[in-house]
């Protein structure tokens, strides 16, 4: 199978500190990839690189079979959808006019087709927050503004999703349904990639760990084959481990 996303020796320094020294990895269609590691360790980094927000040092970035710089602005748009980590609140936007500049990378026209709306309307209420497009960006809670942006990455149909910490500010109910739905999305033969520190979110939805330290992608392991080999464990805290629950499912338990 063809890789989506194409990684080679990516390093990357923001002033004098460096955070990125060699880090690689690749993903294929229906992959949906948990970027873990403490606090500082370069998550947010990698993300803007991959979305093409900030140039890396040294290494290749390939996306869809060809270097990143090699897309134009637009193209790339139409492939790479990106949450951050942090958006101003006050966008003076409806939700739904938010959720509609994902369709902007595909359109020439000043308005949405019925075909932009369609895929507005599904995204927003993949999320839940179709009721919510009347209202102003702003005036939404955290929560309910998180699954507004994340509807946006959604619509934008993009073949690879990068996702800082999407289940931030989300209830419970609403965390299990994002990484749920960011599922859901990988099996339609994307790629997507979330920045977490919920490890058994990602254990319980994710398809493979990307665990990020000192630079480089220390662990890169199947969800299935985490509770094996639980070395990855220690880079978060020496009080963790993983047990199965009494429904066979690995669960991350601390001391
Ligand atoms: N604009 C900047 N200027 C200088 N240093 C920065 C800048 N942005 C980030 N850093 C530093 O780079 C390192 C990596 O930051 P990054 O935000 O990528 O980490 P992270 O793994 O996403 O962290 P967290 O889990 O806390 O969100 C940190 O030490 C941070 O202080």
């Amino acid at each position: 199978m063809k890789d989506v996303l194409a990684i080679d020796g990516l390093s990357f320094s923001h002033g004098k500190r460096q955070v990125l020294r060699n880090a690689t990895f690749r993903a294929q269609p229906g992959e949906f990839l948990a970027l873990l590691g403490v606090n500082g360790v370069g998550k947010s980094t990698l993300l803007d690189i991959l979305a093409g927000l900030r140039e890396p040092d040294g290494g290749t970035v390939e996306i869809d079979g060809r270097a990143q710089r090699a897309w134009g602005e637009r193209e790339l748009a139409q492939r790479v959808s990106h949450l951050p980590q942090a958006i101003h609140a006050d966008l003076p936007f409806t939700a739904e006019q938010l959720v509609a500049m994902g369709r902007y990378p595909h359109t020439d026209r000043w308005f949405e087709s019925e075909e932009d709306h369609r895929l507005i309307q599904a995204a927003m209420e993949r999320t839940h927050c179709w009721h919510h497009r009347q209202r102003t960006f702003g005036t939404l809670s955290g929560g309910e503004r998180q699954r507004v942006l994340l509807a946006a990455c959604l619509a934008q149909g993009a073949s690879t999703l990068l996702l800082d910490e999407p289940s931030t500010f989300l209830d419970i109910e609403q965390q299990l349904h994002c990484f749920s739905v960011l599922r859901e999305e990988a099996r339609r033969d994307k790629v997507c990639i979330a920045a977490t520190h919920d490890l058994n979110l990602a254990l319980t939805h994710c398809t493979r760990l990307l665990v990020l330290s000192e630079g480089v992608i220390a662990y890169d392991l199947l969800s299935s084959e985490a509770q094996r080999d639980q070395a990855w464990l220690r880079l978060f805290s020496s009080r963790l481990r993983i047990d199965s629950t009494s429904a066979g499912t690995p669960w991350v338990w601390y001391q």
